[in-house]
């Protein structure tokens, strides 16, 4: 089976790769508007088309290159904050790629399947009664970011329901993993506390909203998911991804602390406060654990722990690169 990946160049795009690699049942194609492969262990496995998904004529011309049997459209704008920063950016960068895909598609009659991630931010404000969201929650986004997931899932039932096209929607919860950019909450906090090992900074980790509580996955379970559901997941369906258990962010950065090896001092940063953040959100996946039979193999503290491993070695390399 030939699948493309759109943001191969991604946090999960890469991770993605990986995995369908090693399964050795897939001929994997990335997608993305760089002219190269950001992950040197990709090179020679996966094969790079490159267009922006933005410009309509480009991705009918890599679609009809590649003629994928499923796309994994992972492409998009992907941080909250910047969504309210940005938000027309973001809005066009999370509908039209999809559109444009899917406008393909249908003029070329391709019968490929095309799993549209999407987010639990779509289901936004939660009602606590609501708890664990289950795909049929009602979906009240409070960022632009859930707003332009939520229309792109909508635009994507609609395609389906409109011209048959074959298409399963997937709403992940908060995945972390190695590689992550530091934007993200847990890559923040770990990157920080490599950084002050080494004596690159001083030794304060700077915070944002430790009262939140996440439903946190590794990415490389979240990556299964994907897969499984490229082969099982009902056509037109929704399906969130999480692992049903809610973890504090202050939790997470005790345990990052708890293998800091110098002391530090936690400091609230109020740049890193948002204008709305959720509360509580429990995810319920037992439609997809039921599809699928998916069960999560990494635990917090070994995600955790790759992860900070990953920015040791990464803040290593930096710091011994700029010495010369
Ligand atoms: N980024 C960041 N977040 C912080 C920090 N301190 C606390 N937080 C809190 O940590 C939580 C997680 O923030 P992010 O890591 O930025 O992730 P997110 O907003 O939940 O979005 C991620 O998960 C979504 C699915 O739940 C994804 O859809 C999205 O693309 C992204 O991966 C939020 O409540 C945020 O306020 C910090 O220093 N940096």
């Amino acid at each position: 089976m030939r699948v493309l990946i759109t943001g191969i160049n991604g946090f999960v795009g890469g991770h993605l790769a990986e995995y369908l690699l090693a399964s050795g049942r897939w001929e994997v194609w990335g997608l993305s508007r760089s002219p190269a492969l950001a992950l040197p262990e990709l090179a020679g496995k996966v094969q790079l088309v490159q267009a922006d998904l933005a410009d309509a004529e480009a991705t009918m011309r890599a679609l009809v290159q590649v003629r994928p049997h499923v796309i994994f459209h992972l492409a998009g704008q992907p941080f909250v904050p910047e969504s309210f920063r940005d938000p027309a950016g973001t809005l066009a960068a999370n509908t039209l790629g999809a559109l444009h895909i899917f406008l393909t598609l249908i003029e070329y009659r391709m019968a490929t399947r095309v799993l549209v991630i999407g987010t639990n931010e779509e289901y936004g404000k939660i009602d606590p009664a609501d708890l664990p969201v289950d795909e049929d929650t009602p979906l009240r986004p409070t960022s632009p970011y859930g707003v332009s997931k939520a229309a792109q899932s909508l635009l994507a039932l609609q395609y389906h329901y409109s011209h048959g096209l074959d298409l399963v929607r997937v709403r992940p919860f908060t995945h972390i993993g190695p590689r992550q950019n530091e934007r993200f909450v847990t890559a923040a906090f770990a990157r920080q506390i490599a950084r002050i090992e080494l004596g690159l900074q001083p030794p304060v980790v700077q915070v944002g909203n430790l009262a939140a509580q996440r439903d946190i996955s590794d990415v490389r379970d979240v990556v299964a998911a994907y897969a499984l559901l490229a082969e099982h997941g009902e056509s037109g369906a929704v399906y969130n991804v999480g692992s049903g258990k809610a973890v504090m962010v202050r939790e997470l950065l005790d345990m990052l602390l708890a293998e800091c090896t110098v002391p530090v001092e936690v400091r609230l940063n109020p740049e890193l406060m948002r204008p709305i953040d959720i509360p509580l959100v429990v995810c319920d996946a037992s439609r997809l654990r039921a599809r699928t039979g998916w069960q999560p193999r990494y635990t917090l503290p070994e995600t955790l722990h790759d992860i900070l491993t990953y920015w040791r070695q990464r803040v290593r390399a930096e710091a011994l690169a700029a010495a010369g």
